[in-house]
């Protein structure tokens, strides 16, 4: 697998070798040893997938301590436009965001750490996400900030995604205190 550190720290991105032959294609899609050797260190205990259509922006969420969870993404189908934002107060990178294209051609996975909101805008019809969490869900620890909050000025490139009611009513940046050290 092909590993790439991004600027955001502790945040790695991994693209597996793709194997093709006659009867279609085959790459890993995890290896413990390959990631932990990265620092994409998580006890993963629950693995989650959800589908969206073309227009679909999920997030921005997290789970606050002593749930919080790391998370390894990727996606089966499709093509998402990935974002997470550091809150990790102690960082020198709090309040900043990147992303990266998630596409199932390519099978990359994204490692992102406890302390980051996470969401995704759904670049093609039945695209499937699949994502390993370091936790469990906990529905009374959920957290998470508004997607186009202007301060945290996340250039979606999406025009009026389809977002749920209860990501609509997410809080804004300013004022927010994290709950991430
Ligand atoms: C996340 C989650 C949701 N659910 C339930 C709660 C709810 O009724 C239904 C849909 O939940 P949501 O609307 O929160 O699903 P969704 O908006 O897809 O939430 C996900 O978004 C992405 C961006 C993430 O990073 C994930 O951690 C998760 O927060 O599924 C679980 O049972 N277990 C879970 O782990």
């Amino acid at each position: 697998m092909e590993v790439k550190q991004h600027a955001l720290a502790g945040v790695v991105e991994f693209t597996p070798r793709i194997f093709e032959d006659s009867r279609g294609i085959f790459f890993e899609s995890f290896s413990a040893r390959v990631m932990a050797e990265a620092g994409a260190v998580g006890e993963w205990v629950q693995d989650n997938q959800s589908s969206s259509g073309l227009g679909v922006l999920r997030g921005l969420h997290f789970q606050r301590p002593p749930y919080s969870q790391a998370k390894l993404v990727r996606v089966a189908t499709g093509r998402v436009r990935d974002f997470i934002v550091d809150l990790r107060r102690s960082s020198p990178t709090y309040g900043q965001h990147l992303s990266v294209e998630l596409d199932s051609r390519r099978g990359n996975i994204l490692y992102i750490p406890t302390g980051f909101a996470h969401g995704f805008y759904a670049l093609q019809d039945d695209t499937l996400f699949l994502y390993r969490c370091s936790d469990y869900y906990e529905p009374g620890s959920e957290g998470g900030l508004c997607w186009n909050d202007p301060t945290l000025n996340i250039n979606w490139h999406a025009t009026n995604p389809i977002v749920s009611d209860k990501d609509k009513m997410l809080p804004a940046f300013a004022g927010f205190e994290s709950p991430f050290a």
